[in-house]
């Protein structure tokens, strides 16, 4: 059992925020543009005791690619493995998340994996739902569990922007629908993609999805189930192996916890049996990770020898 005092989060956070100068806030989706680099906030949601949080803990941010681990755990649910890995694989690749360049090494354009953008929009085009309005309400419908809020939604304004900019994600779903590992409308699929991206919340909401998965899948507060433990543990495999990008090898030798990242410059990461904990810095380094989340969990992580290694 890990301990995290409102001390320690303050104190690093306090440490590293000057870290945001190094990075810069994406700008590939318009509207992501205009997030502030020196906003910076992080909470802990222990399975034992209460939420703590320092910085802007209620500014709200988009979640991006932390929602593939959503929507992955939406089609375990709703199909079972044998169909979600007939579809995508579970391989780490070395190459940057919007990468084309793997559909063509493993025929017939499988992904590697549901981290990296083929392999999450093959995934997200299997939830059920007869329009795309049925199937990211699907979505939000375990966000909202997770997060004990009913009112979490997707951000109207950022869907649009990354909908009417996403041309590297059409490719990719073109490519994949040329050899049926995507099936239907492209454009319906990248209205619930772009908008399950746009989910939006704050680090207190976010670390409780996290605490979620420490507690193998379990509502943190009521014990019940929420993620069946096995579609849980393969999240969490998943977010080690893959969960930051091709910084996922550095990421596990410096902080050692699973964790998922998002463009935004949010991070969740998982205290198995202790809690969650998200941050919260939108400068991002080359690789597309958090400056200040980076920092933040390795300083925290060193201290409290938080690594499952
Ligand atoms: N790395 C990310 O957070 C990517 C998500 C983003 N919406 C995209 O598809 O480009």
């Amino acid at each position: 059992m890990i301990t995290i005092t409102q001390d320690d989060l303050s104190k690093w956070l306090e440490h590293v925020r000057i870290y945001a100068n190094n990075g810069k806030v994406a700008d590939y989706i318009p509207a992501l543009a205009n997030q502030q680099p020196e906003t910076n906030a992080v909470a802990y949601y222990p399975l034992e005791g209460d939420l703590i949080c320092s910085g802007q803990s209620e500014y709200c941010f988009t979640i991006q690619s932390i929602s593939k681990v959503i929507t992955l755990a939406v089609a375990l649910i709703q199909h079972g493995e044998r169909a979600v890995f007939s579809r995508v694989d579970k391989e780490p690749t070395s190459d940057p998340f919007y990468s084309v360049a793997k559909l063509e090494v493993e025929k017939p354009a499988k992904p590697f994996n549901p981290m990296i953008n083929a392999g999450a929009l093959a995934v997200t085009n299997m939830i059920r739902g007869r329009n795309s309005e049925e199937m990211v309400n699907e979505i939000l419908r375990l966000v909202r569990l997770l997060t004990n809020d009913e009112t979490v939604t997707y951000d109207p304004e950022v869907a649009q922007s990354e909908y009417e900019t996403s041309f590297l994600n059409r490719a990719l779903c073109y490519f994949m629908k040329q050899h049926g590992v995507i099936t239907g409308s492209v454009e319906e699929l990248l209205d619930v993609y772009t908008k399950q991206c746009a989910i939006s919340m704050n680090v207190q909401q976010l670390a409780r999805m996290g605490a979620v998965f420490a507690n193998d899948g379990r509502d943190p507060d009521t014990n019940e189930v929420l993620i069946p433990d096995q579609v849980a543990r393969i999240c969490k495999t998943f977010m080690v192996t893959c969960g930051m990008y091709n910084e996922s090898g550095t990421f596990a030798i410096n902080v050692g916890i699973p964790a998922k990242s998002g463009v935004s410059g949010a991070v969740m990461g998982i205290l198995r049996r202790s809690g969650g904990i998200a941050v919260f810095g939108p400068a991002l380094n080359a690789k597309g990770n958090s400056v200040v989340g980076l920092r933040f969990l390795e300083n925290l992580a060193e201290e409290k020898s938080w690594s499952i290694f």
